[in-house]
């Protein structure tokens, strides 16, 4: 059994296509980034696999059930940071924690979950419409992962947080795929799905361009893109987000590349 299986995946809104054919495996256990830039269809793809929307055709599949007629089922073994997430200003950061728990039936070792987002004691005393933004966006992470999901999915985690909060969340994820449990991630900045991620989808305009390791789309982009070499276990400098659109949009024959990188061979 996958963990997420979309088969020929499909949004319309009205002429326009938002998600366009997807194909995609993710198995159980990994850690996965679900790269694309503003608009390239992220959202809408994650919101059919919690059946928020109704995809126009295709199927997802999430933990072996089919998520618009098993809703229940996904929605009972997901941990969700959904994009537009909200938490309640009058309720503390502890309270949250323990509704997480009572929503998902479960207990809730509040400490843990205050120590694996890093907010202090303190602060989790405190009503959460005093909290900043990373604060906010910590806590709503903290509640994603109470009950132990057997799928974390994350929209934009990292929007919003320092670069302390962003190594704090790389370090809750690889948690908790240590213990197991399969995330999915979305993102437009590259840089925060390295080192977490066994591998990156990359969607644009609906179209999903590349699945591969991060290591894969560097040797692809050391291959193909005149200049770029992959050397040692770093990732070049000049693998950002947009080199790989560069590379994936225009295509992998050779001279295409060259006319589509600055600098290269007309
Ligand atoms: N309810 C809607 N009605 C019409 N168009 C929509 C609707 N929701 C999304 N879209 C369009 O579908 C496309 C994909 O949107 P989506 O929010 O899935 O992208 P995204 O990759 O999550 O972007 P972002 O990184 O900005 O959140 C966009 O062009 C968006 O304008």
């Amino acid at each position: 059994m996958a963990a997420i299986q979309l088969t020929d995946l499909t949004k319309r809104y009205g002429d326009h296509l938002a998600v366009d054919g997807v194909d995609l495996t993710i198995e159980l256990g990994e850690v996965f980034g679900f790269l694309g830039p503003n608009g390239a269809g992220k959202s809408t793809t994650i919101n059919i696999l919690l059946d928020f929307i109704r995809p126009t055709g295709g199927t997802a599949t999430v933990l072996g059930y089919d998520a618009q007629r098993e809703p229940r089922a996904v929605h009972e073994r997901v941990g969700v940071l959904p994009e537009g997430y909200s938490l309640y200003d009058r309720l503390t950061g502890r309270e949250h924690l323990r509704l997480a728990g009572r929503l998902n039936g479960c207990s809730v070792d509040v400490e843990t979950v205050l120590d694996r987002i890093g907010l202090a004691p303190a602060d989790a005393e405190r009503p959460a419409g005093t909290y900043s933004t990373g604060m906010s966006q910590r806590l709503a992470l903290g509640m994603a992962t109470v009950g132990d999901p057997d799928l974390l999915v994350l929209d934009e985690p990292t929007s919003g947080l320092d670069p302390h909060g962003v190594s704090l969340l790389k370090r809750l994820v690889r948690a908790e795929a240590d213990r197991g449990t399969t995330v999915f991630f979305s993102s437009h900045v590259l840089d925060h799905v390295e080192a977490v991620c066994d591998r990156v989808g990359i969607l644009d305009t609906g179209r999903l361009i590349a699945v591969d390791t991060i290591n894969g789309l560097r040797e692809a982009v050391s291959a193909e893109m005149p200049g770029v070499e992959a050397s040692g276990a770093e990732l070049p400098d000049e693998l950002t987000l947009e080199a790989l659109f560069e590379l994936y949009t225009t295509g992998t024959d050779a001279s295409r590349q060259q006319a589509a990188v600055p600098g290269g061979e007309q």
